[in-house]
């Protein structure tokens, strides 16, 4: 019997000739296609005594071929069938069956076989029937030889998330039982269907040999039986293993960035003839004995359906947006000021997901696969990701290192980031720090940092804000050339200077709503207004008009949902966007050591690089413990000798007041701006894997050995002129006294951490860390009596500084060195200074109890900075 191949929508399918095919837009139908012109069941091949015929399934808008409607028609090579429209319908080619697949496809050891044999063997050893068909790749290519890479396998339909049994049921009935078993041993649990929903065919980038009994390991070292490149592939990255049946598992070996199956990561998982499995920027697909590769090398579609995002009370901030993105293209995204550019920005990266509506990265669901597809998307927000303190170099190394996997080489992150820095030509710049860049060669670097990890899809929030013509000019100039390298950008922009250089422009409505999308140069005619200034305010003294309901009317928007359609299966209306679980989002480029080293370091490399910072750290202590020291008293912290005449030192109070107080200051000042300072940068990095533990580990320890030394230097100025009790609890005097107030510098450091979580800018953390240090003033509990104080002690429990007063004063015996509040109580002492080691040990255990509520307070706040779908 005689193969036809049938060429639709760029996609290809060879048909068997021992059954039928019904095609149509019903997800259902053998071969679907998601145009409005297309009947649901629009007609059937089949092929009818050696002859291949198609006949009408009387479809609304009829078949055509050769400028006239056909109910039947014999068809063969050449023959081109019209779907819905007789010149503009939906066009299928038909062609005869390739001869064989050529020994390029496969491995040199492989046989060489007819392309029919081989999906023959595919289909038995997949458990198919054999009249079953599934879409075949256009001639697989040679590896590393592909004209055009694939980012995703084709897929077939299947039943998708959420859909009915009995709808998934009648649709495994139409395509075969055997998949449907497949599946249910196969699967990876998640939405599936999200990977198998539609059917797009694509060229693998390169076919490889799978042999019965034997292992294929894939990873990035040569010795690897099949070698695939990539920032985010490890050494020795997962297997595929056979086993018993001609099936095969994939085994993921410990890699650093996961191994996915249909976007999920798993450890093991049986892999069936449907089953996507992720590695890098490489997806995998089984054929039979043969594995087809696709590489994602940029070029991918990208698409946004009925995206919905409302807050409070049900208030619509993103109101039904839909678009599509061919290859390659550069997007600006326009609006005044409110229309949900940022909204829209964060539902497309999936850092905010819509709560109704779709985004399609390569037909692949990205809420859904969040957790692969993340990898791909590079995001350069409106404020830089580097820390400007250090140089260019230093900024992309320590990128790169918390990006790349851990057992990346750093040869091997040198080269990239030698390739980015040529690429966007800042080779001149590198060794200049970030700081002393200007505007637009800053957004150059953050550009550079996120193309280290070759993402196919690059984001940006305003970059040319606040820069001035000329290299708002330069900026897009750069952006139009990373598009036409093979990336898809999309930017949002204030800008309207240079959208000539875009491919679409998306004009948002002050509804959130879409008011145009297309090409930029007939925007102004669509709003009917010469300039965009003029659009604007139009938006501005029109915000009320139905600038969505005019768009949805207009014959524009008919092209622009006829390209969406082509590329996005219909949802169900109201369906929810579908979201990973968190904890698929866990895997991260690095250990969790392998974080807080990297971390650490390049937190002290920020520190040290910054002079003036230094020198405040040392001066401060040096400060507070000198001003101590300004305080007259005669027997310093000691109680007066029995022969002098004193009975009390009153002074011994002031001086640990003065010392506390310093050492809360000195801890909060370390840490209040830390965080917010850099919180754009930890936000994007959290998006790419980083530990939100690792990342406040590194704080905690750097800032707590800074702070530990600053405590250090103001007990050995403010104790240097003093005289001190003979003899400890424990230890020396001097040691126990300092082993508290470093205590205290540590809980209050963590205590400038939670300011520092909290505020949304860092102007106000300077009012909130006077406001910590006045109150500790209050509550030292040598100013006036707390105890027996009903509220008010209870208040000062919660206060480091009455802790830490409390921890030193057991340990000089303040309760007698001072005197009492009621001289006619003199055995009215404060219980949390007695002089015992019991009671040292509590003070002390209290202030870093304090201290640990704080950090675990830190981390709770830092999970709102966060990527919404990063937080757990
Ligand atoms: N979490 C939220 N809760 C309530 N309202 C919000 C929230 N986030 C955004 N909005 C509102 O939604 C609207 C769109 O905000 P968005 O930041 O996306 O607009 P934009 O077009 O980016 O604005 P701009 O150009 O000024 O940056 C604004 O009116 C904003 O106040």
């Amino acid at each position: 019997m005689p193969e036809l191949v049938l060429h639709a929508n760029g996609r290809t399918w060879t048909l068997d000739a021992s059954r039928s095919y019904t095609i149509g837009r019903d997800q259902q139908a053998d071969i679907s296609f998601i145009d409005r012109r297309v009947s649901r069941r629009h007609l059937m091949i089949r092929c009818d005594g050696g002859t291949w015929v198609i006949e009408d399934l009387g479809s609304a808008n009829g078949t055509f071929t050769e400028g006239r409607r056909i109910q039947r028609i014999e068809i063969g090579h050449g023959s081109i069938i019209r779907l819905g429209d007789v010149s503009t319908g939906m066009r299928l080619d038909f062609t005869g069956a390739p001869a064989a697949v050529g020994d390029a496809h496969v491995r040199a050891d492989a046989q060489v076989r007819t392309d029919a044999q081989v999906r023959a063997d595919a289909r038995i050893r997949a458990g198919l029937s054999q009249g079953e068909s599934r879409p075949q790749a256009r001639g697989a290519t040679a590896r590393g030889t592909s004209a055009a890479a694939a980012a995703t396998p084709p897929v077939v339909p299947g039943p998708r998330a959420g859909e009915a049994p009995g709808a998934a049921a009648e649709a495994a009935a139409v395509h075969g039982d055997a998949r449907d078993t497949d599946r249910s041993e196969g699967s990876a649990a998640g939405p599936r269907g999200a990977a198998a929903s539609l059917f797009v065919d694509r060229d693998p980038s390169g076919v490889h040999r799978l042999d019965l009994g034997q292992r294929l390991r894939i990873g990035r070292a040569p010795e690897n039986e099949l070698v695939v490149e990539g920032p985010y592939v490890s050494r020795h990255h997962a297997e595929f293993r056979p086993l018993p049946g001609g099936r095969f598992e994939i085994v993921d070996l410990g890699s650093h960035n996961g191994t996915y199956v249909n976007g999920q990561p798993v450890h093991r998982q049986v892999i069936g003839p449907y089953d996507i499995v992720g590695v890098g920027h490489s997806t995998f697909r089984l054929a039979g004995d043969r594995l087809e590769e696709f590489v994602d090398t940029g070029e991918v579609s990208f698409t946004a359906r009925n995206l919905t995002v409302t807050v409070g009370r049900g208030k619509t901030i993103l109101n039904d947006v839909s678009f599509g993105v061919p290859e390659k293209s550069l997007v600006a995204v326009i609006g005044p000021s409110g229309s949900g550019k940022s909204t829209l920005l964060r539902a497309l990266t999936g850092y905010r997901p819509a709560d109704r509506g779709r985004v399609l990265y390569d037909h692949r669901d990205l809420y859904a696969q969040f957790a692969e597809l993340r990898r791909r998307i590079g995001l350069v927000p409106q404020d830089d990701i580097l820390h400007k303190e250090l140089t260019v170099d230093t900024a992309l190394k320590y990128a790169a290192k918390l990006r790349f996997p851990g057992d990346t080489k750093a040869a091997e992150r040198k080269a990239r980031i030698d390739e980015v820095l040529q690429e966007l030509k800042l080779d001149v710049h590198r060794a200049k720090k970030v700081a002393s860049l200007s505007g637009g060669q800053r957004k150059r670097v953050s550009v550079a940092l996120e193309l280290l990890t070759k993402p196919s899809l690059l984001f940006l929030d305003e970059p040319t804000s606040g820069l001035d013509p000329g290299l708002d000019r330069d900026v897009m100039k750069l952006l139009r050339e990373l598009a036409d390298d093979g990336r898809t950008v999309l930017v949002v922009t204030h800008s309207v200077a240079e959208l000539s250089l875009c491919d679409r422009v998306l004009v948002m409505a002050p509804d959130g709503s879409v008011a145009y999308f297309g090409p930029p140069g007939e925007a102004l005619a669509y709003f009917g207004h010469e300039s965009w200034a003029d659009v604007f305010s139009a938006f501005e003294n029109h915000r009320e008009d139905d600038w969505g309901g005019r768009w949805r009317a207009s014959r524009q928007y008919d092209r622009c949902i006829a390209e969406i359609d082509s590329a996005v299966p219909p949802q169900q209306p109201g369906t929810q966007a579908t979201q990973p679980p968190a904890r698929a989002l866990q895997s991260k480029p690095q250990g969790w050591i392998g974080q807080l080293w990297t971390l650490m370091r390049r937190y002290v490399s920020v520190i040290a690089s910054d002079k003036g910072f230094m020198a405040l750290m040392l001066l401060l202590p040096a400060v507070l413990g000198g001003v101590s020291c300004l305080i007259p008293a005669k027997y310093g912290l000691a109680p007066p000798p029995p022969n002098s005449g004193f009975r009390y030192n009153q002074e011994s109070g002031t001086i640990l007041l003065v010392l506390v107080v310093g050492m809360c200051f000195s801890g909060a000042a370390n840490s209040v701006r830390e965080l917010i300072k850099e919180r754009v940068i930890y936000e994007r990095e959290r998006a790419t894997g980083l530990s939100r533990s690792a990342y406040l580990m590194s704080k905690v320890i750097v800032l707590g050995l800074i702070t530990t030394m600053q405590s250090v230097v103001i007990c050995a100025i403010g104790f240097s002129v003093r005289q001190l009790p003979a003899q400890g609890l424990l230890m020396p005097t001097a040691i126990e006294v300092c082993v508290v107030i470093s205590a205290l510098g540590f809980t209050t450091m963590l205590f400038g951490l939670v300011i520092s979580a909290l505020v949304r800018t860092p102007e106000k953390t300077m009012p909130l860390l006077v406001m910590f240090a006045v109150v500790q003033v209050v509550f030292t509990g040598v100013l006036f009596k707390l105890f027996d104080s009903p509220g008010i002690e209870q208040l000062g429990w919660l206060m480091p500084a009455r802790w830490a007063v409390a921890g030193a004063g057991t340990t000089l015996d303040l309760a007698h060195t001072m005197p009492p509040w009621n001289l006619d109580k003199p055995d009215e002492l404060d219980p949390l200074w007695a002089h015992t080691v019991a009671q040292w040990g509590i003070d002390l255990g209290v202030l870093l109890a304090i201290g640990l509520i704080c950090g675990f307070a830190v981390a709770r706040l830092l999970r709102r900075h966060e990527p919404e779908i990063m937080r757990d």
